[in-house]
């Protein structure tokens, strides 16, 4: 998906906001347990729920990764499912040495080397511009930088000094050199909304993956307040709250409910900047 098809599906959809479908078999509705695949029966009855007030997906991969070859499967299932208006994200955290990296990208973006065919994978930018540019040799695929984390371990690296910025900002000026905001986008935490007025003049144009509202009480309207661009520019993802708004019969129309209440916000703030 290119960057004024996803901006596009913002103001369509009145929402930039992303369900992370960090599926947890542990915390699956009981009745959900006798399906041959649980965690692929809930995702789907999730994205049918979902599917119209949510603009993006973001399937973590430890959820997947943690089931074995099993969880491959289901990932795989999960991402066919998606409909085409919904941008994909694999939140895998990847990056290496180039020639590995070169790898992680097959894995993410070409089904023709058996891989999957996400839009844009999670990247950690520790091990500098080799290591993030195998992906951005995909054309229309996408990078999601790491820059300013929601937890508290963010403050270990990314808050240092280094000269006189902190790391976090040092990331976001460098990686934007690599990549145009066509195939850029960073994590910024919503528990970080000091920063966000910061980050957002460095980066007026890239869309920030922002996760932390709902289960780490990051807060929506500052995010948005201080976030959204003319282009809409966020995505905002929760997980929890939605996947796990019930554990009964009925946990999709509970977090239909939750994706509700959220993208009913998100409609509020859009009509801002318009
Ligand atoms: O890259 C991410 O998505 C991410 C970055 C970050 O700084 N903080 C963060 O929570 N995440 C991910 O976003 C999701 C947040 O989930 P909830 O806290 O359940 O909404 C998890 O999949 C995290 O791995």
């Amino acid at each position: 998906m290119t960057y004024s098809e996803l901006s596009a599906q913002i103001f369509q959809k009145q929402s930039y906001l992303c369900i992370g479908l960090d599926t947890d078999p542990r915390k699956l509705p009981r009745h959900l347990l006798t399906e041959s695949d649980p965690v692929f029966a809930f995702n789907k009855a999730i994205i049918d729920a979902t599917h119209d007030l949510t603009v993006a997906y973001k399937p973590n991969i430890a959820f997947y990764e943690a089931q074995g070859p099993r969880g491959w499967e289901s990932l795989q299932k999960t991402l066919d499912y998606i409909p085409n208006d919904c941008f994909t994200i694999a939140d895998a955290k990847r990056g290496d040495i180039g020639n590995t990296s070169d790898l992680y990208a097959r894995a993410f973006f070409d089904p023709t080397a058996a891989g999957l065919a996400f839009d844009s994978v999670t990247v950690a930018p520790y091990m500098g511009r080799d290591s993030v540019t195998p992906f951005l040799a995909y054309e229309g695929k996408w990078v999601i930088l790491l820059a300013l984390t929601s937890n508290i371990g963010s403050a270990d690296f990314q808050r240092q000094l280094v000269g006189d910025q902190e790391l976090f900002e040092m990331v976001i000026e460098t990686a934007r050199t690599w990549a145009s905001p066509d195939q850029l986008m960073f994590v910024v935490g919503a528990t970080q909304v000091d920063e966000f007025s910061r980050i957002r003049e460095m980066a007026p144009d890239n869309f920030l993956l922002v996760p932390g509202v709902g289960a780490q009480g990051g807060n929506l309207e500052e995010v948005s307040r201080l976030g959204l661009t003319a282009k809409g520019g966020l995505l905002v993802n929760a997980s929890r709250s939605i996947l796990y708004a019930s554990d009964g019969l009925d946990f999709a129309e509970k977090a239909r409910a939750e994706a509700k209440a959220l993208q009913t916000e998100m409609a509020r703030q859009l009509a801002h900047i318009r």
